[in-house]
């Protein structure tokens, strides 16, 4: 290990689990040993949760890497990259910690490992804070498609709060490098599709009714374009406990495509569940901004180790994706540049690092 172990401190900004994720895969990627401590001080219940630690493991088996401190509720981890590998990997949350969430680490190392990884991973599929796992197939999918890379999930159960029990299989295609991606304009709405789903003990009249409340709502919000939502009920075979939301999808005439989603919860009756899910979107279309508010922080890494200068038009920046620049910028040394609009918007853009993906690898997983 030529480099020197880099500190990252967890309570920074937003304090959560997105500063030991991207530190992680960043730290893999570019073979930098970290140590992370104080993590997830700004939460509630500090250190790490099933979720995390689960995470964490994966990026050290696909780094060939080494880890210290990683138990439940730990508060402080060493971790210091191997060779990043190839092959098949697993993790099981355990719980409803979302698979999405795993997908945020391991992903961005997968693109840059010698060869295909396939990743079979348990947890929750749909659950609170975090993507809904429709989202990272469909909205961070087609992100991650404009700077060249690639993958393909299936979703073979779903699994909601409190059990989980969700698999989703992953295909992650390597990169040789990610090229950058200019989205300053979100043009016109072209089409409207997602969602509307219930599972478990919760009737199906439940998914037709948030399906037909989102698809007036959507209508009467943007006029004449083409709308699909689908309301159903997930066999028994599909999805493990009770469960119900919504996820809804636009895409524009410049090829942006933007989300909107929600959970059922007890509180909550149909009106505001699907309700929540179509504000989301719509206040994301009215922005302007090419990108959502959850895929704002998303784009950092990619934007940070693409081989060019990436330009995105954003909303009001959040506090996740400072957090994500903040932690971008220690590991790649990039400087990103947030251009503020008199409209609200901000440009965010960044010169990456080019990074290159290695060819071979010394042993397969
Ligand atoms: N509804 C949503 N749709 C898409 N992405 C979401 C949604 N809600 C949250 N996210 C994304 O999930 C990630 C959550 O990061 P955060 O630091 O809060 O993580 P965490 O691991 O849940 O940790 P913690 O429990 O510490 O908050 C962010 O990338 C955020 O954009």
């Amino acid at each position: 290990m030529d480099s020197q172990q880099v500190d990252i401190d967890g309570s920074v900004l937003e304090g959560g689990g997105q500063i030991l994720r991207m530190a992680v895969s960043l730290s893999a990627i570019l073979k930098i040993p970290i140590r992370v401590k104080s993590i997830r001080a700004g939460r509630d219940k500090p250190g790490l949760r099933a979720q995390h630690l689960k995470g964490l493991e994966v990026a050290r088996d696909i780094s060939g890497g080494k880890l210290w401190g990683s138990s439940l509720h730990s508060t402080e981890i060493v971790f210091h990259p191997g060779h990043l590998l190839g092959g098949n990997f697993s993790a099981d949350t355990e719980t409803a910690g979302s698979v999405s969430l795993l997908i945020q680490v391991i992903l961005p190392c997968a693109l840059f490992s010698p060869s295909p990884v396939h990743l079979s991973l348990r947890g929750g599929t749909n659950a609170d804070m975090a993507p809904q796992i429709d989202y990272t197939v469909t909205v961070f999918k087609k992100l991650l498609e404009k700077f060249g890379g690639n993958f393909e999930g299936c979703i073979e159960k779903r699994g909601y709060f409190p059990r989980g029990g969700g698999l989703v299989h992953m295909k992650i295609d390597p990169v040789s490098q990610l090229c950058p991606v200019t989205l300053l304009d979100l043009g016109q709405v072209t089409r409207v599709w997602g969602r509307a789903f219930v599972a478990g003990n919760i009737h199906v009249q439940e998914a037709k009714k948030m399906a037909e409340l989102c698809q007036n709502e959507i209508k009467s919000a943007l006029g004449n374009i083409p709308v699909e939502i689908i309301g159903y009920k997930e066999s028994p075979q599909q999805a493990v406990g009770n469960g119900s939301g919504v996820n809804l999808f636009a895409e524009t005439s410049t090829g942006c495509i933007l989300g909107g989603s929600s959970l059922g919860k007890r509180n909550l009756n149909v009106h505001e569940v699907s309700s929540q899910a179509v504000k989301e979107l719509i206040d994301a279309l009215k922005s302007g901004a090419c990108v959502d508010t959850h895929s704002q922080d998303q784009v950092i890494i990619l934007m940070a180790l693409a081989a060019g200068k990436s330009s995105i038009m954003c909303g009001p920046i959040t506090l996740h994706t400072k957090t994500a620049i903040h932690i971008a910028q220690i590991l790649t040394k990039v400087c990103f540049h947030i251009e503020e609009c008199s409209d609200g918007r901000s440009i965010i853009s960044c010169e990456g690092i080019g990074m290159k993906a290695v060819s071979s690898s010394p042993m397969e997983h």
